[in-house]
């Protein structure tokens, strides 16, 4: 089975961000995600890490804002310089946090001025950081409406049209549920090019296996592709983080 890392953004927020590190790994996770590290020193996110033995995982490139920000820019063509100065932010942020993977959002969008100016964004960002693992994730529209990258077959469009190997998909099974409702044929589909997976119930993005997804079926065809990355707990916690993990204890227990 995959390491599992948890998403400090929304899991384990009782506690103030450099505690979560600890509690997560008391927890039985081996990493951690931040979605917006911008407004954190990145020194103490780093000691934090290392002190609890937590792999960062990934960040997302700036701004984005949970609070209801722009979603990214990477789509946006009147933006392209905008776009460019938050990646070499989040090169510098990843860095210093050790991070293995940066997710760069789209912003909102439709059409093929959008898709050109995502394709071109992305092909200057593998280029510009030839070692960095990136990430596009489809989102579905209900949560973000307006958002440009909101389907799979889009994705792999632009990945295609991008073909730089450090650019993947990241496959979160929640949006893959609210997008096709069919999790296992989208991982038939797509799984190839996943090099990040995130989790959670679907729809109500609480717990994993609380709601229609067949998290077994899917862990079982994870297995079965050979994938050898993370998957990352991203929902949020039904009562408390602690009252909500016995999905995880299952799952490892059923290895
Ligand atoms: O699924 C999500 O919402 C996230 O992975 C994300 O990056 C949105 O900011
Ligand atoms: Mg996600």
């Amino acid at each position: 089975m995959a390491r599992f890392a948890a998403n400090l953004t929304l899991l384990f927020n009782e506690l103030p961000i450099l505690d979560r590190f600890a509690a997560a790994r008391r927890a039985g996770f081996q990493g951690v995600e931040i979605l917006f590290p911008y407004d954190l020193a990145a020194g103490e996110l780093r000691q934090a890490a290392r002190k609890s033995g937590m792999d960062v995982v990934l960040i997302n490139c700036p701004p984005p804002n949970w609070a209801g920000g722009p979603r990214g820019f990477a789509a946006v063509p009147s933006l392209q310089d905008r776009f460019r100065r938050d990646f070499e932010r989040a090169l510098r942020v990843a860095e210093a946090l050790s991070a293995r993977h940066i997710h760069i959002m789209s912003g909102k969008g439709e059409g093929p001025a959008a898709r050109d100016c995502m394709i071109a964004n992305l092909k200057w960002a593998t280029a510009r950081a030839p070692h960095a693992s990136l990430t596009i994730e489809p989102i579905n529209q209900h949560d973000m409406p307006g958002y440009f990258m909101c389907d799979y077959d889009l994705a792999a469009e632009v990945l295609d049209a991008v073909d730089a190997p450090n650019l993947g998909l990241q496959f979160d099974a929640y949006h893959a549920h609210m997008i096709t409702g069919d999790v296992l044929g989208t991982w038939q589909a797509h799984g190839h090019r996943v090099h990040h997976i995130q989790i959670a119930g679907a729809p109500g993005r609480h717990e994993p296996r609380e709601g229609d997804i067949d998290f077994a079926a899917f862990f079982h065809a994870v297995d079965n592709s050979g994938y050898q990355g993370w998957v990352s707990a991203e929902y949020s916690p039904r009562t408390t983080t602690e009252a909500g993990l016995r999905w995880m204890a299952a799952d490892i227990a059923a290895e």
